[in-house]
């Protein structure tokens, strides 16, 4: 997918609710006349062609609606995010925002962060996520991370009401990673994932998860309940596989304790 001055499209491309018509604004061109690099690319994988992509497929799961959760990518040291409380579903990679990776200020105020790229539409800010996405960077070494509003995972945080949500005997927990990274789970092994409270500001998070990825480091995403998720994995592949499978083990648990049968046959008898 790449960017077209000429693009036809180009007047509709806004994602706030004030659209306006202009045809001669195309945000993807400096004043100067440059084009972007970082998020100019022919290659389906590149980063600003692969969150929209990615974003418009997790809109259809109903993990991104109401412009909550995301995707976030990093490749070498560039982070790439998406702009906050857009449309998820309509991004655009003229909208992506890149960021050098390492930097010490994340975890704080957005002026603070340090930027390689902002979209050139004004009003458009980076996603209130960044400091979720990365300790998940920083604490996992992930390649990417995803936050959804499922609500297979909100259930589950209300059925679930300690700390953590655990299922065993379930096929798809071989397709858990240790970590999120590591090797694959065992059949035979039961699927621990930590739940943290929600607060008012996603920002206000980052600490708890990263409390909790410490305190599990084997964990391969963190609940927040009545929320939604928090799941990574090395690669964007890896970190959407292990996103399916935790949304899959989240309504199956759900449905087999709304069904009063043993979610862990074997600690609660069943088996
Ligand atoms: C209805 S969305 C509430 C805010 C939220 O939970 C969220 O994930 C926002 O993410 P964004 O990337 O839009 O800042
Ligand atoms: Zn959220």
């Amino acid at each position: 997918m790449s960017i077209s001055r000429h693009s036809s499209t180009a007047k509709y491309t806004r994602l706030d609710e004030h659209q306006h018509h202009d045809d001669e604004d195309d945000e993807s061109i400096h004043s100067d006349g440059t084009v972007d690099e970082l998020i100019q690319s022919d290659d389906p994988e590149h980063p600003a062609n692969l969150i929209p992509e990615l974003c418009r497929g997790f809109y259809t799961l109903g993990w991104v609606t109401g412009t909550g959760g995301g995707i976030s990518l990093k490749s070498g040291n560039l982070v790439y995010l998406a702009p906050s409380g857009v449309q998820k579903e309509r991004i655009l990679p003229e909208h992506i925002f890149v960021l050098p990776y390492p930097q010490p200020a994340v975890v704080k105020a957005h002026t603070e962060r340090t930027f390689l790229r902002k979209p050139k539409q004004e009003g458009l800010k980076e996603s209130a996520c960044t400091p979720l996405f990365w300790n998940a960077y920083e604490l996992r070494n992930a390649g990417a991370c995803i936050h959804t509003h499922s609500q297979h995972a909100v259930m589950a945080t209300l059925l679930w009401k300690g700390e953590v949500f655990e299922i065993s005997h379930q096929e798809m927990i071989k397709g858990i990673r240790i970590g999120g990274t590591g090797k694959t789970l065992s059949y035979l092994d039961t699927l621990v994932v930590p739940i943290i409270e929600n607060t008012p500001h996603e920002e206000d998070l980052t600490e708890s998860m990263s409390e909790m990825m410490q305190k599990y480091p084997d964990a391969a995403g963190i609940l927040v309940r009545r929320h939604g998720l928090y799941v990574w994995g090395p690669t964007w592949q890896s970190a959407k596989t292990q996103a399916e499978c935790l949304d899959y083990l989240f309504e199956i648990g759900v449905k087999i304790k709304l069904m009063g049968l043993p979610v862990c046959p074997a600690k609660e008898g069943g088996l």
